[in-house]
């Protein structure tokens, strides 16, 4: 068993408990905050995508006492492009209380960062007032990333789908997914390396109407270069930002020009 596997069996059982509970349907289509991908399509700077994280797997407790308010206002004066949100509970300490608190007091487009494998959590993430949700290929099967995908969509939420490899990419495409991200991180082995953006990038249709965003693993501005070079629009960063004692300025750090750029 795989901490993703371990994971996965929490969160079927998650889902069981809030299909028993009363199940709002979100009639919404149209959200209240800008679209990411729009946003990050139209940016000539790398931009950052920064985690409220609190806790995780691979390193333990992070930021356990840090108040999301508070990081999600620093995260938004710094001029992020979204706010992620953790909201898993037993392996991140993060909640939906969390992303609640967080899309009460931002306009930015908001990320809940869940491991998605049923409908009702998307509900759930509209519900809180989030904007994008997460769906990781490798924790799916085809038939149902394209159905979470394509129900996300219908009730106006944007998804950011996540893949580790080329073979994941494939099936990205496959649903055509339009924002996708490599975590840079082996959800398997926790084992983190910025190579897997360089790896997938040179299989990613930067021509097609897509944006390519890298996740896990950035520290600094080299790291940032790094990931810019092959032509990603955006870096998701936790662990960097929560143990920040500048968490703006290292933002700043971050959105660098991306080459070509004339601003
Ligand atoms: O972070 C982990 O240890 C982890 C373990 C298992 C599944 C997912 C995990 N992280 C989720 C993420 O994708 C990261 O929180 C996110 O990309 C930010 O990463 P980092 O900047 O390295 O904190």
């Amino acid at each position: 068993m795989t901490i993703l596997d371990d994971i996965l069996c929490v969160k079927r059982l998650e889902v069981k408990q809030l299909l028993m509970e009363e199940h709002i349907v979100s009639r919404e289509t149209i959200s209240s905050r800008p679209s990411l991908f729009h946003l990050l399509r139209a940016s000539s700077k790398l931009e950052v995508i920064a985690e409220m994280k609190r806790a995780s797997p691979s390193k333990g407790m992070i930021a356990s006492e840090t108040d999301p308010v508070e990081q999600a206002k620093i995260y938004e004066k710094a001029g992020v492009a979204c706010i992620s949100v953790l909201t898993d509970e037993t392996f991140f300490k993060g909640s939906m209380t969390d992303l609640e608190a967080v899309t009460n007091v931002v306009k930015t487009p908001v990320l809940c960062k869940d491991f998605i494998i049923h409908e009702v959590q998307i509900d759930r993430a509209k519900r809180a007032g989030a904007s994008v949700i997460l769906l990781i290929v490798a924790a799916l099967e085809d038939d149902q990333l394209l159905r979470l995908h394509r129900y996300a969509a219908s009730i106006g939420l944007e998804v950011l789908v996540e893949v580790h490899d080329v073979n994941e990419l494939e099936r990205a495409l496959v649903i055509d997914a339009r924002i996708i991200g490599v975590n840079n991180r082996d959800l398997r082995t926790f084992t983190v390396d910025l190579a897997k953006t360089e790896e997938v990038a040179k299989r990613f249709p930067f021509h097609e109407d897509r944006v390519f965003i890298s996740e896990s693993g950035i520290r600094d501005s080299v790291d940032a270069k790094r990931v810019a070079a092959t032509g990603a629009a955006a870096v998701l960063v936790g662990e960097t930002l929560m143990r920040s004692m500048n968490a703006e300025a290292a933002i700043t750090s971050l959105q660098i020009v991306k080459a070509g750029a004339t601003s």
